[in-house]
């Protein structure tokens, strides 16, 4: 036996500080002020940093990268739509400057000197290419809508699957980093809708481009002037406009801790899960005042920034109608002055009033490009972390272990918690064992550094010599047949609750599946479901059904050895909701059946009759293995798992 898992003598751990008495005034969530600071610092000072940093010269300069990761997707969901939706974007705007041009045509004719008929018969063939563009343009347009219409549910469909792929592969302790956590929601309720919204905006930008160009090509030939004052009608607009995108931009980041806790709030007042101890405990009020005090923080922000953004708005409005007054002044100027014919005053007026459309549409696009870009840029920056933070690629992991050797090992969650601080031992195929010791002592968190959901932060953990980081970390975990201390109820029928153990939904092998559940208990569970085997285990679905939490437990340990492949399986307090005569069984059946000699078996477990059975018990404390050795050596030892032995033994006497 090796030397770290022999009997050992007790080694304090760090000493657990003296908790002083609670106020009388209890603190439901961090004081006024705190949520910002205390819970997402981190992220949002750099990212408020960013945004104002992101000026309109680096949104411009960013724009071409950003325009073309979006059609890149668009590219990939649907490649044939998206050229045509962008080129009969630009056929239309390319019409209308056309039009406007045919317009002019047909100004000039109609104001030219001579007979009524004769003028209207000059302007008949400009009339005659207004009438057939606009025909041609409507149907240009129908072609667009079609293809935008196959576009944009596919390129959402595109981005969710490449998100999703993405964020459910991340490596499990990025998971529980409060700052992930808030980038992941930020990136799938606003990111993946601005995202897919950047496609069609980026088509009007371009278009809005175009049909500017055109129309102020033609205001630039009759008269500079114009033009000139016509950008300072609506320059004031649009500065107003990119300034309240940026205020709401930079506020709904602000917002977004205190909105997740907000959410917090409100489910658990209409959950299922917390409504039988929300109406036992009448905590309804109180969890409504906290949600109300909350709620105000984000109304006042709201209102804050409504009314910062109608003050922009309404300085933008006087500073451009000066503007827009001026340029008609000048208008009404020259043709006094005699500076410019009749006809080319009326040409001036449609390409003035088409040049302010066609502006107004660019600001209103470009307004909302550069939001979108925004989000679009938080969303890639997101995935690009989350790639960062993929679980490792390596060499597949072996089939078979005799030995595995975990070497001071240490493991410190994101949230700064030790919770492993030195482990050593040995584990070797054919052998059974069970890892006891007092809560938060580190079982759970060296069984999921076995099943390879976590690295340690030191220290390595070797299958026969070769470190599990040479591997890759999808083929180790799905080497291992894993219970956790707190399973997934999943939502679906009863036989894929049990094959999704080893990632598969949509296969079973009859023999193998039912050896797991009979002998775990969960075959008397599931032939008592009104759909048996493809009962939807979720009263939320029609005809769906909850179990018990015992027998929820029952069917997540067959969904473990379902998986009798794996040569390690780890089980971590598989039993804790079970019934007695459950719990027995299923420790029979798993010693005795499922812990051949091929196969390296550990147990968690409270309840320390299964332990007695076990090869090797390992004795957990702060972090550390304070005592290994079999039942009879450790009851020998008379330390600490002696003594909670003995006390679970007594209990059970004293209670005969
Ligand atoms: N996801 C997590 N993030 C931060 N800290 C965690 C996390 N999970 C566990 N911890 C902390 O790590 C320490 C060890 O926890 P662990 O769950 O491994 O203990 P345990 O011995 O299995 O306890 P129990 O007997 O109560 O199941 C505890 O202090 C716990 O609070």
């Amino acid at each position: 036996m090796n030397d770290h898992t022999t009997t050992t003598a007790s080694v304090p751990g760090p000493r657990t500080p003296e908790l002083p008495p609670p106020p009388e005034r209890v603190r439901a969530v961090p004081a006024d002020g705190d949520l910002g600071g205390q819970i997402t610092q981190g992220y949002w000072e750099t990212f408020e940093g960013e945004a104002s940093r992101t000026g309109l010269v680096t949104i411009a300069r960013r724009l071409p990268a950003i325009v073309v990761q979006v059609w890149g997707t668009a590219w990939r969901a649907d490649a044939r739509a998206a050229v045509l939706v962008a080129v009969l974007q630009l056929v239309s705007a390319a019409m209308v400057s056309a039009g406007l041009i045919a317009s002019l045509g047909i100004l000039q004719k109609v104001f030219a000197g001579g007979a009524t008929g004769e003028r209207i018969r000059a302007a008949l063939p400009a009339l005659a290419v207004v009438a057939v563009l606009l025909m041609l343009r409507g149907l240009v347009d129908a072609g667009i809508s079609h293809w935008q219409a196959r576009l944009g549910p596919r390129v959402r469909q595109q981005l969710e699957a490449d998100f999703l792929a993405l964020t459910s592969r991340i490596e499990l302790a990025a998971v529980d980093d409060p700052t992930w956590a808030d980038e992941v929601r930020r990136a799938n309720d606003r990111g993946l809708y601005y995202a897919k919204e950047s496609v069609n905006k980026t088509i009007e930008l371009a278009s809005a481009v175009l049909a500017l160009l055109g129309a102020a090509g033609v205001l630039g030939v009759l008269h500079p002037v114009l033009l000139v004052l016509l950008l300072a009608a609506v320059v004031p607009k649009g500065a107003a406009s990119v300034h309240s995108i940026r205020a709401g931009y930079l506020s709904a980041v602000r917002q977004s801790t205190l909105r997740r806790r907000m959410l917090q709030f409100s489910w658990v007042l209409f959950e299922r899960d917390t409504a039988p101890e929300l109406r036992a405990s009448n905590a309804q009020q109180a969890l409504l005042d906290e949600h109300r005090a909350l709620s105000a923080r984000i109304t006042d922000e709201e209102v804050a920034l409504g009314e910062h953004q109608s003050r922009a708005a309404l300085l933008g409005r006087a500073l451009g109608g000066l503007g827009m007054f001026a340029t008609y002044a000048a208008l009404a100027w020259m043709l006094g002055a005699g500076w410019m014919p009749l006809a080319t005053g009326g040409a001036a007026y449609l390409a003035i009033q088409a040049s302010q459309s066609a502006l107004l549409r660019l600001v209103i696009a470009g307004h909302q490009v550069f939001e979108h870009a925004l989000w679009v840029e938080d969303l890639k920056r997101f995935e690009e972390s989350c790639r960062a933070r993929l679980p490792r690629t390596g060499a597949p992991a072996p089939a078979a272990v005799k030995e595995i050797e975990v070497r001071d090992v240490h493991f410190t969650y994101p949230q700064g918690k030790q919770a492993l601080r030195g482990v050593s031992l040995t584990l070797e195929a054919g052998r059974r064992y069970a890892f006891v010791g007092a809560n938060g002592s580190g079982k759970s968190t060296l069984s999921r550094i076995l099943a390879g959901l976590y690295e340690p932060t030191e220290g390595t953990v070797r299958w026969d010599g070769t470190d599990v980081r040479r591997f890759d970390a999808a083929s180790l975990t799905g080497r291992v047949a894993l219970v956790l201390q707190d399973p997934g109820h999943w939502p679906l029928s009863a036989l894929a609750n049990i094959t999704i153990g080893s990632g598969n939904i949509t296969t079973a092998d009859p023999d193998r599946v039912m050896r797991a559940v009979r002998a775990t208990g969960a075959d008397r569970v599931i032939a008592d479901l009104d759909h048996q085997w493809d009962t939807v285990l979720s009263p939320q679905f029609e005809g769906g059904a909850e179990l018990s939490d015992g027998n929820w437990s029952k069917i997540a340990c067959a969904r473990a050895l379902n998986d009798d492949d794996a040569p390690l399986l780890v089980m971590d307090e598989p039993t804790a909701s079970m019934d007695p005569l459950a719990e027995d069984r299923l420790f029979r059946a798993v010693l005795d059946e499922y812990a051949g000699p091929d196969t390296i078996t550990v147990l968690v477990s409270h309840r320390l009759a299964p332990a007695v059975a076990c090869d090797q018990v390992l004795v957990f404390d702060q972090g550390r293995i304070v005592e290994a050795g079999s039942h009879r050596e450790l009851i020998a030892l008379g330390g600490t798992y002696a003594e909670m032995f003995e006390t679970q033994a007594a209990a059970y006497r004293s209670n005969r």
